[in-house]
């Protein structure tokens, strides 16, 4: 059969196109994620989930990362490769045991941050071992004229988590998140992914967020444990479990000392095969005007 296969899910609606790619062979260039995102010119996603075999992939492995286990190689739709997404770890897991790559139960994914260990229970749901929430400080975000004060978490990725008091109401609904919000740049040189998270009731939050290299998304896997860790700091409370309301639907958020779980839904919508003239066209870098 001809043209590559793919398929397409989402966890609480933050949403992926997975290529299996057994044999490390794919060309997957920075036009082709994009091209593969874009809700109009292609499938529409916030990121590219590439499988390939940990021992197989000239990606930086972490030495954690056994050689044997799959490897999951995180694009953000706009062709950048991060370290680490955690809705994204959820629906690769979901689709190694729906496609019989992975019997059903605990394992190990391969991540550019390191091994994350998952549970695949009967009803897809996933539970991933996210690793600790590393608070490394404070720092500001910026949305119109409002500053925001925000906890810095390093969850494999960088993340700015705003907790929003409850004299801000439902700012969290008015917020446009169609535009970045401003950050500081030393602070984080390679950009930042930005939550806005209020406590609607003890163990219960609501969040939204702003993702690097993608826009705003109805829900971010590592977001919501940094999201978490940083509404508990406020409280005074270094472990617990929350329950996170998203745009896309509910996580479970469990923070402990030296690690934090994230558990969801996930949903395999289709599978299918790309039309191999749109791939060649899609892997097309456009021209870049040179200045004579
Ligand atoms: N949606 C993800 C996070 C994806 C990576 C992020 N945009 C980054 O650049 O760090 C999640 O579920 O964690």
């Amino acid at each position: 059969m001809s043209g590559v296969e793919f398929t397409k899910g989402h966890g609480t609606q933050n949403d992926f196109v997975v290529l299996p790619d057994r044999g490390d062979a794919l060309e997957l260039t920075s036009a082709r994620v994009r091209a593969l995102c874009d809700r109009r010119e292609g499938l529409g996603a916030d990121g590219v989930l590439r499988v390939v075999r940990s021992s197989r992939t000239d990606q930086l492995v972490p030495a954690d990362t056994a050689d044997s286990c799959w490897f999951m190689d995180y694009r953000n739709a706009d062709g950048s490769a991060v370290e680490m997404c955690g809705n994204g770890v959820r629906v690769f897991a979901s689709y190694l045991v729906h496609h019989g790559l992975q019997p059903p139960g605990e394992f190990v994914v391969g991540t550019r941050a390191g091994g994350r260990r998952v549970v695949v229970h009967d009803d897809a749901t996933v539970t991933v071992d996210m690793g600790r929430a590393v608070v490394t400080g404070r720092s500001s975000a910026v949305v119109g004229d409002a500053v925001f004060d925000g906890v810095c978490v390093d969850m494999g990725n960088p993340h700015l988590a705003c907790v929003l008091d409850a004299s801000a109401g439902d700012l969290l609904d008015e917020f446009d998140l169609g535009v970045a919000p401003g950050y500081d740049a030393q602070v984080f040189p390679n950009g930042v992914n930005v939550e806005f998270v209020r406590t609607l009731a003890p163990g219960r939050v609501r969040m939204r967020v702003h993702e690097r290299g993608v826009g705003e998304t109805r829900s971010c896997g590592t977001g919501t444990v940094a999201a978490v860790a940083a509404a508990l700091g406020e409280s005074h409370q270094r472990t617990g479990t929350v329950l996170v309301e998203t745009p896309g639907g509910l996580l479970t958020v469990t923070i402990e000392e030296m690690t934090s779980t994230l558990t969801g839904p996930t949903v395999l919508v289709a599978s299918g095969r790309l039309a191999e003239s749109w791939w060649r066209e899609a892997g097309r870098e456009p021209a870049v005007a040179r200045s004579s």
